[in-house]
Parts: C-alpha cells; sequence; structure tokens
C-alpha cells in the first residue's frame, strides 16, 4: 500500500520481501511515472495537459510552468502562494486537489485532479444564461468551496466563472490560487489600521499603487481581474473575506443574467461603476436572486451577508449543505 504525502512528490511503498521482513521504499513521484495527453489549456506561464499515472492509470491534469520565463516575468512568489494555498486546501471536493510536485532543470510541476468538464464560464457563455435550478445548485458548490475556504484561513481574491472548473460529474471544482491570501495568524508587529483591517500585503500594495494604469505599464502589480474585484481592493485597502463574498454575488448575476453586474469599456470604466455600485437588474431577473444579490454587492464588506445568512436566504431554499451537496447529481444545464 502507498502512504502519499501531498504536495511533496514522495509515496513510501511498504515493502515485505520473501522472508517476511517489512521494509520502506522511498518512491519519488517524476516526469517518467507519468503519460502525457492532450493539452487542456495555457495560462500566461504555464501549459495544463492531461496525464495518465502509468502505474495506477489514474487521469490528472498536470501544469507545467517554465522557470526561466516565471523568474524573468518575476511571478516566483505566485507559484509559492499557489502550491501553500493548495497544499493547505487538500480536503474538498469543490478544490481542485494537488497531489504531486515535482521539476526539472526547465519547469515545475503540478499534479492536479483532473477536472474535465472545462470551464463554467464556457456553459454560461453557450446556454447564454442559468435557470434558477442550475444557478441554486451550482452557486451552492462554489458557496461550500469558499466556506471551505474561508475556514482555512485562505482568501480566494480572483473568483471568477473562468476560475470555476466542472469535473466529469459535472460537479463544481475552483482553481487558480496564485493571486490568494493566506490569512497567517496577525503577526505581533503588524499594525492594522482603524477599523482593525490587516494592513495591505505587497500584493495588494503593488496592485493600490497601480490603479489605472494600464496592465502592460504596471511594475509587477497584483490583478484581481476587472469584472468582480471587490470595491475595498480597489480603495487601497485590504481585501477580505468578504471580497471572494463580493466575487460570488458577481456571478450569481452573471448566471442568471448572462453578463457580469459590472462592465464597460474598459478597466478604468469598469472600476468607475464598481466604487459606484453602478449596476443594473435585467428585467426579468428572479426577485429572489435580487434581494439575494443586493445583499453581496454592498461597498462595505462588513455590511456583506455572511456564508451563513448567505446559506440560509430563501434563493438557496432546498439546498442539503454538506455532504449531500456533492452527492447530488448535477442538474442538467439547458
Ligand atoms: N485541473 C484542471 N483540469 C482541467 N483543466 C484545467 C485545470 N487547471 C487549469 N485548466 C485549464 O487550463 C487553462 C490554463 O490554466 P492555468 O491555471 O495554467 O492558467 P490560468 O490561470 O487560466 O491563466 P493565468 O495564469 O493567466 O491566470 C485554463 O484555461 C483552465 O481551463
Ligand atoms: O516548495 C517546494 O515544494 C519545492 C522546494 C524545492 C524547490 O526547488 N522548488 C522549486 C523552487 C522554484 C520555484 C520557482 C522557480 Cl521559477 C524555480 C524554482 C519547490 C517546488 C518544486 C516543484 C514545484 C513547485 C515548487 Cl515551489
Amino acid at each position: 500500500d502507498e502512504w502519499k504525502d501531498r504536495g511533496a512528490a514522495v509515496s513510501i511503498q511498504r515493502h515485505v520481501d520473501s522472508n517476511g521482513n517489512q521494509t520502506h521504499r522511498i518512491v519519488k513521484k517524476g516526469v517518467q511515472d507519468f503519460s502525457f495527453g492532450r493539452t487542456l489549456g495555457e495560462g500566461s506561464y504555464s501549459t495544463v495537459l492531461a496525464a495518465t499515472d502509468r502505474q495506477t492509470l489514474t487521469e490528472y491534469a498536470i501544469k507545467v510552468l517554465d522557470k526561466r520565463h516565471i523568474i524573468k516575468e518575476k511571478k516566483v512568489k505566485y507559484v509559492n502562494i499557489e502550491k501553500n494555498t493548495l497544499n493547505r486546501l487538500g480536503d474538498h471536493p469543490g478544490i481542485v486537489r494537488l497531489y504531486y510536485t515535482f521539476q526539472d532543470e526547465r519547469s515545475l510541476y503540478f499534479v492536479l485532479d483532473l477536472a474535465a468538464g472545462g470551464e463554467l464560464l464556457g456553459f454560461v457563455k453557450k446556454l447564454g444564461s442559468f435557470d434558477e435550478e442550475c444557478t441554486r445548485f451550482y452557486g451552492a458548490q462554489i458557496l461550500d468551496a469558499i466556506e471551505y475556504m474561508h475556514s482555512k484561513g485562505v482568501i480566494h481574491r480572483d473568483l471568477k466563472p473562468e476560475n470555476v472548473l466542472l469535473d466529469d460529474q459535472m460537479h463544481v471544482k475552483i482553481t487558480d490560487f496564485g493571486t490568494a491570501k493566506i490569512l497567517d495568524a496577525p503577526r505581533p508587529n503588524r499594525s492594522s489600521n482603524a477599523e482593525g483591517r490587516m494592513q495591505l500585503d505587497r500584493q495588494e500594495q503593488d496592485f493600490a499603487n497601480n490603479i489605472g494604469i494600464p496592465e502592460h505599464e504596471r511594475a509587477n502589480s497584483f490583478v484581481g481581474t476587472a469584472e468582480y474585484v471587490s470595491p475595498e481592493l480597489l480603495t487601497d485597502k485590504a481585501a477580505c473575506k468578504g471580497s471572494d463574498l463580493w466575487a460570488f454575488g458577481c456571478i450569481i448575476f452573471q448566471l442568471l443574467a448572462g453578463r457580469p453586474p459590472f462592465k464597460a469599456g474598459n478597466e478604468y470604466q469598469t472600476f468607475q461603476k464598481i466604487v459606484n455600485l453602478e449596476y443594473q437588474f435585467p428585467p426579468g431577473f428572479p426577485k429572489i436572486a435580487r434581494d439575494l444579490v443586493e445583499r453581496l454587492l454592498v461597498l462595505d464588506p462588513t455590511k456583506r451577508l455572511t456564508i451563513e445568512h448567505i446559506k440560509s436566504h430563501p434563493f438557496f431554499e432546498g439546498i442539503a449543505w454538506g455532504k449531500r451537496l456533492w452527492k447530488q447529481k448535477a442538474p442538467r444545464l439547458k
């Protein structure tokens, strides 16, 4: 049997030799242990390939990062954040799991759950919008995963339909934790401003300093995705757990309306709409969903609904939270 230390590429195999003596073999997974298949997608610094473990025939998605490119683009810290965050979030059905990492001279490899269904965004675009039942199911799975992340002290900070993947059962698998924030225990020397909010971390400071500067001219700033960025991140305060719930509100709106609430000609105009809370519901937007969204898209993060309140909101009436949510069949997207 194998004992896997997740996040490392090591597995220890218990072995009994012919004289019945028990021995242990340290087995390090590497490129040779997998046969690589089709390209699932490309990121700015990565390529994601389907791959099969030659021994167990298990299928994975392997994210391959080019070291030279990462170093050139000064993204080494994102790689470490992604790895450390995924290692912390290893035990939830709604979050892409990291099984191994290994490297060779040119690349870093992350062996992840295969989300064979692709991106939720693809389905929203294909169908135009979701009906209430589908929005309720996918919203509930996304919220359940957010609750787990927050319970582990992780803020995603870039939640959007592109980062909500789907597995072969069409269940949610959230990915892309390179820009996540790990809420480490407040260090004694960390000051916090009036409302006791954590001070900006470097990424947020970078971002705050670069608002309005076109991406290509920014000096290494952290960029969430304009349409889903929360107002507190724009008015140069630190992101908080409420920032993920702002993005959640935007996602619920988008699933039902077929477009995000805040969208303008360019990023800067989108930011203006966000900080001025300038958005309209399309005619026919369901009333109870409207009530939920209005209580999430609130400028003051401390005034947004908490996860507990969202779960008991009438919009989620009938949802069985917890394990059952992940056992049931996904409603057919139509
Ligand atoms: N676990 C996975 N299973 C299946 N497909 C995946 C998986 N992870 C990523 N992908 C696909 O691969 C593509 C690249 O993902 P990756 O995380 O490398 O970059 P990205 O985050 O999309 O881009 P960027 O790095 O610019 O933010 C994505 O479009 C995604 O749809
Ligand atoms: O943190 C770890 O698990 C190891 C520690 C040993 C090690 O050398 N690496 C790679 C460090 C690294 C990060 C970025 C670049 Cl561009 C190059 C090397 C780390 C690593 C290995 C494989 C995949 C990801 C990472 Cl961060």
